[in-house]
């Protein structure tokens, strides 16, 4: 697997065009819009919303869909919203993933806990990333809770897919957490929040700088 120069920071549960339009001037490489979940988060939106915020994104800045949908709806509402990836989460099958991945006009990345290393070696066949979170019980994410990174390290080092790091990172950890596991990229929703679903501009500017910088000369910014 190539690896990238530097690791790429994705902002996650993107409500409005404010939010969207602070995170590209700070630099992001991604975009993640929650929509069809079934847990109660300030962070979904509907289709529609989520179809209206993608468009205004410019060239060069990935847009996910991020979604706990069934398979077999998640191509129609990827076809509705059109982001560049599609983010699954929760109890889906490697076998129900493979045949949506055979089915998706765009990349697949499926969420993981960190505690389960056997589903990651499993989805590491189908899916083209991993993102590597601290899940609920339902496999949801942005719980804002992070993980033995040590052990992530160690998962990521067996697989040859790029991993996403993800769960309770922040504009003060997220260096530190980048050291540790050298990550593909990392992801943050709630750290970055100055309320449930709306994002705080210093915060996320800190957080992609210090993602993206960590191996780097460069003073760490606090938000
Ligand atoms: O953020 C949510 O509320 C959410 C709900 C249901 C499914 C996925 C969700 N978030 C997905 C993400 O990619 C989050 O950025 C990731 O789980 C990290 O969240 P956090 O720990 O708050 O940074």
């Amino acid at each position: 697997m190539t690896m990238p120069a530097r690791t790429r920071a994705k902002v996650c549960g993107l409500t409005n065009a404010d939010d969207v339009a602070a995170a590209v001037e700070a630099g992001v490489d991604a975009l993640g819009f929650i929509v069809d979940v079934p847990v109660d988060t300030p962070r979904e939106i509907d289709a529609e919303r989520a179809a209206t915020l993608v468009a205004d994104v410019p060239p060069f800045v990935s847009t996910v869909l991020v979604t706990m949908a069934e398979p077999d709806d998640i191509p129609t509402l990827h076809e509705t919203v059109g982001t560049d990836a599609v983010q699954v989460h929760g109890d889906v099958t490697p076998e129900a993933l493979d045949a949506l991945a055979a089915d998706l006009d765009a990349s697949l990345v499926k969420t993981v806990d960190a505690t389960d290393p056997e589903s990651a070696h499993a989805y590491a066949e189908c899916a083209d990333a991993l993102l590597v979170d601290s899940t609920d019980a339902s496999g949801a994410g942005g719980t804002g809770r992070t993980h033995d990174w040590t052990a992530t390290r160690d998962l990521a080092a067996g697989l040859d897919v790029p991993i996403v790091l993800a769960g309770g990172l922040t504009p003060s950890n997220v260096a530190e957490a980048v050291r540790t596991v050298e990550p593909y990229a990392v992801d943050v929703a709630s750290g970055v929040e100055a309320e449930g679903g709306v994002k705080d501009r210093d915060a996320v500017r800190a957080f992609v700088g210090n993602a993206t910088n960590a191996f780097d000369e460069v003073e760490e910014v606090s938000a």
